[in-house]
């Protein structure tokens, strides 16, 4: 069993400290989500006193804890209820895949322990959902994440929120919306109505910047690795170290700050110290993440994938090295998620530039482009555009950061020149457009030579 390249123990993370670093992971206590949770806890206070919560909207870009504010700050309300015997129920729901008001009206009558009515027309559907409500009756939060998937069909958005007013539930029924998106314009492209009814309140999630990303890294650090601790200061300038011992605990921070009495919120974090991080990693995943999109769950990424590198090279330590390795691949896999999600003409543009790069043509301009995509396009039986059309394609492209497209020095008449250049390996290119089904039939190795012979032939 020494041959084996698997292990039980890892000289890197602590004995279940991985899931610190997963999706999975919900943190009960967001310090630099304050101001937010301070405000969504007004929003929420009504539901305490066994009224109806206010109708609320979280928005700001991906992975900036709108989700882990909301679960967190839900959960307090919970406990709270609990402890007051308050009739209060909350459901989390992601809207993911879902696109109308029905399909969502479908899940939540699930999700509240009723019956799929799938099929029958939607004012059923919805007599359903009223249903549900009350015979759970008492106060009803309803989370809906990335409700946005829900383009412009907003009924339910605008029959929920109102359903009180509008004697759909009973007297003693209190539902309420928490929407949270990361599409900023989307609320603005509601309807009115529904836009009045579903936010009395918004809270805006900024992105983190490299101090603030710093900080969530080291708390989850940690917890993830072997031999390392974190150091406060109290306001007095004392400083203490806590260590989690997650044979102990359940990785829970408040535990050691009431250990030694201190409260949390008046304490600063210093710094982390570890054996198995160098110094420089932690700032490095927080500034990486912080330049891009200042998003919690990318530099958490960066963090668990730069471990895992140095674990599978055998070093016993992370280092700058394992960090500027990860963000590459981290970066690689952007990409490919970019390209995967093209349409047929953004793969056709694609395709032409992986061809012609293929075939080792460099400086690759938007002439030699289309000659290519003019029979990509005709093989796989596709609509063929105007070189201008496809030109901003391949613009597009490059917004996307999937090639790169250089303003040429020479220019032209009648509009600006480019030359293109793929940000990936050819390999990686085709072995995605070879996943999509209509470039089934296309052998990416022949063509690229077949273009090399007509060039040769011309010459
Ligand atoms: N302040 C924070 N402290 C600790 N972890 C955080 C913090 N903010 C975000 N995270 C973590 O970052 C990841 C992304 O957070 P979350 O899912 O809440 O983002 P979001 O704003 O809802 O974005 P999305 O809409 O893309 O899900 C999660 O793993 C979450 O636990």
């Amino acid at each position: 069993m020494d041959s084996s390249p698997y292990s039980t123990t890892s000289e890197i993370f602590a004995v279940g400290g991985e899931d610190y670093l997963k999706e999975g992971h919900t943190p009960t206590t967001l310090p630099e989500r304050q101001d937010e949770i301070l405000k969504l806890r007004r929003s929420l206070k009504p539901a305490a006193r066994g009224a109806g919560a206010e109708n609320t909207f979280l928005s700001g870009k991906a992975g900036q804890g709108k989700t882990a504010a909301a679960k967190a700050e839900l959960a307090e309300l919970e406990a709270f209820a609990d402890a007051q015997n308050l009739d209060l129920t909350t459901v989390f729901f992601s809207c993911e895949g879902i696109s109308s008001s029905y399909t969502l009206a479908c899940g939540l009558c699930e999700e509240l322990g009723t019956e799929n009515p799938n099929g029958h027309p939607m004012q059923k559907v919805l007599d359903h959902l009223w249903d549900a409500m009350n015979e759970i009756g008492g106060t009803v939060i309803i989370v809906l994440d990335e409700i946005d998937n829900l383009g412009t069909d907003d009924k339910i958005l605008y029959s929920l929120p109102r359903a009180r007013d509008k004697d759909y539930v009973n007297d003693d029924v209190y539902p309420s919306i928490i929407g949270i998106s990361n599409d900023l314009q989307w609320r603005d492209n509601l309807d009115p109505a529904a836009k009045d009814s579903l936010y009395d309140d918004s809270i805006f999630f900024a992105p983190y910047d490299a101090n603030e990303l710093r900080d969530i890294l080291s708390r989850r650090a940690s917890k993830a690795f072997r031999d390392t601790s974190l150091v406060y200061e109290t306001p007095e300038g004392e400083e203490f170290e806590i260590n989690i011992d997650l044979d102990d605990d359940d990785g829970s921070l408040a535990k050691a700050f009431d250990e030694i009495n201190a409260d949390r919120t008046d304490c600063t974090l210093l710094r982390i110290d570890s054996e198995v991080l160098s110094d420089d990693v932690i700032p490095l995943c927080a500034a990486y993440a912080a330049q891009d999109k200042g998003s919690a769950r990318q530099a958490i990424k960066y963090l668990r994938k730069a471990a895992a590198i140095a674990e599978s090279e055998g070093d016993a330590r992370v280092e700058e090295k394992h960090v500027r390795t990860a963000q590459g691949e981290a970066e690689r896999e952007l990409i490919i998620e970019g390209m995967e999600q093209l349409t047929t003409q953004g793969h056709l543009a694609l395709a032409a530039v992986t061809i012609l790069e293929l075939a080792g043509h460099s400086g690759i301009r938007t002439r030699d482009v289309y000659d290519v995509y003019k029979s990509l396009s005709d093989h796989i039986d596709a609509d063929r555009l105007a070189q201008r059309r496809m030109r901003d394609h391949l613009i597009e492209l490059d917004m996307l950061s999937i090639i790169y497209a250089r303003k040429s020095a020479s220019g032209s008449v009648g509009g600006e020149a480019y030359t293109f250049e793929l940000r990936v390996e050819p390999s990686t290119a085709i072995e995605v457009l070879e996943a999509v089904s209509r470039f089934d039939s296309i052998d990416f190795n022949e063509l690229a030579k077949n273009w090399l012979n007509e060039q040769q032939t011309l010459r």
